[in-house]
């Protein structure tokens, strides 16, 4: 419960928006364990919190859950609580991102709702290993291993991780200590997700061959590329400036003078201007473009996702 509680603390401390926090708990051991902790450490800094349970219908049993989640928070003295009740059929995409979206949504409008300083999820540092892991396997860039954020703004909302630090055995040791009875997604041990067989199968094959720091290790990895990620991030937002040639597009002098790691970064931004949606943006898309700067032989356009063509044309790349 200790470590659970001063991740909170360390949270609430360094938070400068005024309002209250929410937690976000789903009632599983994480977040049941993140929601126990806030109410313990926010009255004592004076902040006040609050906690919002999304019932996505899509389980038998969730709204009763989400009712029983709702009660134990008003015992532990969190205010306001809410049980927001999404639809997610008529969304595209599988059922597990059409909830999150729709998650996502509701969490955002309840926090603008309540002028809220933050929204708190529970994963901790095992979900940040897996993520890290899930990322190397499938080819990811330092983006990608850089993992979840400690924060991010949603729509105006900051979406806040305080465990990411913070092992999930200490979140099951923090419900059992408190006496709570967490309740156990189904989905997480569903071999039909990548992510549930990198939880059973991957990651403890890893922990028992090089060792127990692995988990912590991997979620170390994913701290160092986000700040590497951020600074070129920094970086690339200011060449973009740097090579825009007026509303003529980009000059391919420009960016053909900059390290490849920045220049892609600028053409990915770019793109993303030009209205290419961040999902659909590949790598490949990237280095299409990259091609017409550093790999010029007369080739045609580059179509965006979306359909939206690049081309090449008189020193310049027009969108
Ligand atoms: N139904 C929900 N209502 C409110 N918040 C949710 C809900 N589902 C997930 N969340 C939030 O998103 C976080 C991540 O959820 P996810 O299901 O990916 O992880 P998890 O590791 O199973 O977490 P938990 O043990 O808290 O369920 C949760 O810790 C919680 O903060």
């Amino acid at each position: 419960m200790a470590a659970v509680r001063l991740a909170v603390r360390r949270l609430l401390t360094d938070l400068p928006a005024a309002g209250p926090v929410l937690v976000a708990c789903s009632g599983g051991p994480d977040s049941l364990a993140l929601a126990a902790a806030t109410a313990f450490v926010a009255p004592r800094l004076g902040r006040p919190a609050g906690l919002v349970t999304v019932d996505h219908g899509l389980q038998p049993g969730s709204a009763e859950r989400a009712d029983a989640v709702a009660a134990w928070a008003r015992t532990a003295g969190l205010d306001p609580v809410e049980v927001l009740r999404v639809r997610v059929d008529g969304r595209p995409g599988g059922p597990e991102a059409a909830a999150r979206e729709a998650r996502y949504e509701a969490l955002v409008e309840v926090a603008r709702r309540h002028g809220a300083a933050g929204v708190l999820l529970g994963h901790t540092r095992d979900d940040q290993a897996e993520t890290v892991l899930l990322a190397l396997a499938r080819g990811a860039g330092p983006r990608g291993l850089s993992g979840m954020p400690e924060r991010r703004d949603l729509d105006g909302v900051p979406l806040l991780r305080p465990l990411l630090d913070v092992a999930r055995d200490d979140t099951r040791s923090a419900c059992a200590a408190l006496g709570l009875d967490p309740w156990s997604d189904p989905h997480n041990t569903d071999p039909a997700y990548a992510r549930a067989r990198v939880r059973a199968d991957a990651l403890p094959a890893l922990v028992a061959a090089l060792g127990p720091g692995v988990v912590a290790n991997l979620a170390r990895t994913a701290r160092l590329l986000a700040a590497d990620t951020a600074a070129l991030d920094a970086l690339a937002d200011a060449a973009l400036a740097d090579v825009r040639a007026g509303d003529e597009g980009l000059s391919v002098d420009g960016l053909a003078a900059l390290p490849a790691a920045v220049r892609t970064r600028v053409l990915h931004a770019w793109a993303r201007e030009l209205g290419a949606a961040p999902a659909a943006l590949s790598q490949r898309h990237v280095a299409a473009l990259d091609a017409l700067v550093t790999g010029w032989r007369g080739q045609g356009p580059v179509h965006l996702p979306g359909g939206r063509p690049v081309r090449r044309h008189a020193g310049r790349l027009l969108g």
